[in-house]
């Protein structure tokens, strides 16, 4: 990893104090499908710890905003929520806006005074911000030119969504004087260490749903031979098993298909083929919706809708997981929004407690396992998933690249 992440702007080059600051974080958390309420609230209480220091210490008109989810998923809600679960873990009123750009937001923006703190509705649902494109390109959006004429500074804490090249992320750091949050700085400080910190077997285990970005650190981890072993989980597993021909039956295949997960079978195949250290699942959880029956069944006799990795897996997996001086786990092993489907993960999440590891365990919904109790200084937890993988696997994320075009731009930024 760039030694010069080091050098990107903090607060301390900034000088926030009164000012008005707009802060992107991440509290994308994950949510009840049927109640749409927060199932896990880790990622808030977090971050609510930053903010009160900022308040306590800056006293800046502060205007929060987050992503939840994305349009069309269950888990796309607003942040009314959020701000109620700020304001408890923080101890500092979060008020909140139904709104992102329109009248009602502005006006909330411009009345805010300092040492008061303002969280935004739902930043996609601008639909701009749900587009990719280069810093340039987004610092011209209807939504960054709306809002920064409205801000003195803009704060990066959305480690977690650095790897997105969205206006939120990266179009207002070419207009306002930017820096990362104190998040935001510490994640890439643990960061920078992870490698250093180990000699000897580096174990990978991926899974949870975002099949496409994971493919891409698949890559990049083979590219730059930075994994002994990829044992793979989720829907990531259900990939690499069609590319080996494996045949999964007509419910699962269309739920890959409806994810657009079966377009990336070439770039498995290749992986594959190279010889690339990736494992798969010998057995799964299924679910058989008609009489709503779970069963454990080899790969080759699938039937039903796989919902989690099966006990042969986890046993062999579990065995692997021993001999790992690095750990980096990231996505859930099954759909543990159903308790029925939860063993995996917490199997596996109890091998890598026990082993001898240093672990690093990243995402949203995979940080809502864990078992705080069992967290000690072998063991990271990032409030990163895909966004520290991409870090760790060799590229440039977009959030960071930004930030270092503002220092450019505003020469370090005190205004
Ligand atoms: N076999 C599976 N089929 C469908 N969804 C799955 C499966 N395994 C895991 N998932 C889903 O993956 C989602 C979490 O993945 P992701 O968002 O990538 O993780 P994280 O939030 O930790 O980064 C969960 O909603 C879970 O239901
Ligand atoms: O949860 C997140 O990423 P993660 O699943 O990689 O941890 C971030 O909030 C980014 O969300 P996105 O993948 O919808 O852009």
């Amino acid at each position: 990893m760039d030694n010069s992440l080091l050098d990107l702007p903090t607060l301390k080059d900034l000088d926030i104090t009164r000012r008005r600051v707009f802060m992107r974080v991440d509290i994308n958390s994950p949510i009840d499908p049927e109640t749409g309420k927060i199932l896990d609230d880790r990622r808030i209480r977090v971050h609510a710890k930053y903010i009160k220091e900022i308040v306590d210490k800056y006293e800046p008109a502060l205007v929060i905003g987050s992503h939840q989810g994305r349009p069309g998923e269950r888990d796309f809600t607003t942040l009314e929520e959020h701000a109620e679960l700020l304001s408890k873990y923080s101890g500092v009123q979060v008020k909140f806006v139904d709104d992102v750009m329109g009248p009602a937001a502005r006006s909330a923006i411009s009345e805010l005074r300092p040492g008061e703190v303002l969280l935004l509705d739902n930043l996609r649902l601008v639909s701009e911000e749900v587009l990719e494109g280069a810093p340039e390109a987004q610092s011209m959006t209807v939504f960054v030119r709306r809002l920064s004429g409205l801000f003195d500074y803009y704060v990066n804490d959305a480690f977690a969504t650095a790897h997105r090249s969205q206006p939120s992320i990266v179009g207002f750091p070419l207009v306002l004087p930017s820096a990362m949050g104190p998040l935001f700085e510490k994640e890439v400080i643990a960061a920078a260490k992870i490698f250093s910190s180990t000699s000897g077997p580096r174990i990978f285990i991926l899974g949870g749903s975002k099949v496409h970005d994971l493919l891409r650190v698949i890559e990049n981890l083979v590219r730059n031979r930075l994994a002994d072993r990829i044992l793979t989980t989720g829907l990531l597993a259900q990939l690499f098993l069609v590319a080996k021909g494996v045949r999964l039956g007509d419910e699962n295949v269309r739920l890959l298909e409806e994810k657009n997960i079966l377009t990336l079978i070439p770039r498995a195949r290749l992986l594959l083929m190279k010889g690339a250290p990736i494992e798969t699942p010998v057995d799964v959880k299924t679910h058989n919706e008609k009489d709503d029956a779970v069963e454990n069944v080899s790969i080759t006799k699938i039937t039903g809708v796989i919902k989690d990795i099966g006990e042969t897996t986890l046993e062999i997996y579990c065995e692997l997981i021993k001999e790992a001086s690095l750990i980096v786990m990231r996505g859930p092993a099954g759909v543990i929004e159903d308790s029925k489907f939860r063993e995996g993960t917490l199997k596996i999440l109890d091998a890598v407690y026990n082993s001898r590891a240093f672990v690093v365990i990243a995402g949203g919904h995979l940080g809502s396992m864990i078992d705080e109790t069992k967290v000690n200084d072998r063991i990271h937890v990032s409030t990163g998933g895909n966004a520290l993988l991409l870090l760790l696997s060799g590229e440039e994320l977009p959030a960071i690249k930004a930030l270092q075009m503002s220092k450019s731009i505003f020469h370090g930024g005190k205004r």
